[in-house]
């Protein structure tokens, strides 16, 4: 079981490393972008103009502008080892511009310049607001050009406005996941555990997938706070979120919903595959508790199987009797 990835099971739908595209985000304007590159190459005279997003998997048209001689429309993707003009960028995180490539050898095994026919290039990084490369914003020309220092000037405007967007963007994901995230364990809060279950539902109700849910609670925890002090208690609250991070697959959600309280909602796809996550959970607690060294503790749980057409809460209430059934005193 793989460790648990937080980007799948919290709300965080941008991160460098993920297509802008795949996400789209009413925060973003992309008609708003689309004119803003529209312009760009109309102010430059040029016949195409981009935003392009860098990633490991290499470099995607987000925006190209809406002209006939551009041969890249939004979704291109382009290999991260091409020879290209915004790997340039992105590999030195500063301004190009290229006036004649064709007697630059550099460029000799860029596709752009020996396939498409492109001769001049003038692109700028454009970064997510943690000084982290997003990609280029550029303008390309089947001619050669001589922009002056107007020019440099316009595009890097331009450029701003996109950079502002993105930066709006990062910081609607940081309050999304302040509000959804407990601080202690790094885990859901209640808000963002029911927000994320009700769209797993959704998806296993067209999926038609099986879910169950899981709620544990530490068995006397008051006792540990009581004798090991508040610090411990912690401890082990982060424990339990850990041991449950290591149970659960990437597209199961957790969550801390009280003091000790957990829940777990999992894909069921066999028989059985309850206890199996049970026991995993069980063995990886008693790891962990063993290298942190702490106090022995125990954890109850109650499991129930998810009746798509039941409300969360009534779902929650019977995993809640269940552990309470089991409940070690
Ligand atoms: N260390 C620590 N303790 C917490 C935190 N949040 C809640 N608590 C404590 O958790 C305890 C929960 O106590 P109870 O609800 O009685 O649960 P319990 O002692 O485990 O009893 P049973 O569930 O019946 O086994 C309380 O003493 C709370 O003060 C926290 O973030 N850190």
């Amino acid at each position: 079981m793989q460790k648990n990835d937080q980007n799948d099971n919290h709300f965080n739908h941008y991160s460098p490393d993920k297509w802008l595209l795949d996400n789209p985000h009413d925060l973003i304007s992309l008609k708003k972008w689309q004119r803003t590159v529209n312009l760009l190459a109309k102010l430059f005279d040029a016949p195409a103009g981009f935003l392009v997003q860098y990633t490991p998997d290499g470099f995607q048209v987000t925006i190209a502008s809406e002209q006939e001689e551009n041969p890249y429309s939004a979704g291109a993707i382009i290999e991260p080892d091409a020879n290209i003009f915004c790997r340039r960028i992105v590999e030195t995180e500063q301004s190009l511009y290229v006036r004649n490539a064709p007697v630059e050898p550099c460029w000799d095994t860029n596709p752009e310049v020996h396939n498409d026919g492109f001769v001049s290039y003038l692109g700028v990084p454009v970064f997510w607001p943690n000084s982290q490369p997003f990609g280029t914003f550029c303008v390309m020309d089947y001619r050669e050009t001589d922009y002056d220092e107007t020019y440099f000037e316009l595009i890097n405007q331009l450029k701003d406005i996109l950079e502002s967007d993105l930066h709006l963007l990062e910081m609607y994901e940081q309050v999304q996941k302040l509000a959804t995230t407990d601080p202690l364990t790094e885990i859901n809060n209640r808000r963002g555990f029911t927000a994320l279950t009700k769209q797993r539902i959704r998806l296993a109700r067209r999926m038609k997938t099986s879910l169950g849910l899981f709620y544990l609670d530490i068995d006397q925890f008051k006792v540990i706070n009581d004798e090991h002090g508040h610090v411990t208690g912690d401890k082990v609250l982060k424990v339990v979120a850990d041991a449950l991070r290591n149970s659960i697959r990437n597209s199961d959600v957790i969550g801390r919903i009280g003091g000790d309280e957990f829940l777990a909602l999992v894909t069921i796809s066999n028989e059985g595959d309850e206890e199996k996550i049970l026991q995993r959970f069980t063995q990886s607690l008693s790891q962990l508790q063993d290298t942190a060294r702490l106090p022995g503790f125990t954890v109850s749980a109650g499991y129930a199987a998810v009746d798509i057409e039941m409300s969360i809460e009534d779902i929650i209430e019977i995993a809640d009797r269940a552990m309470l059934a089991k409940k070690k005193r």
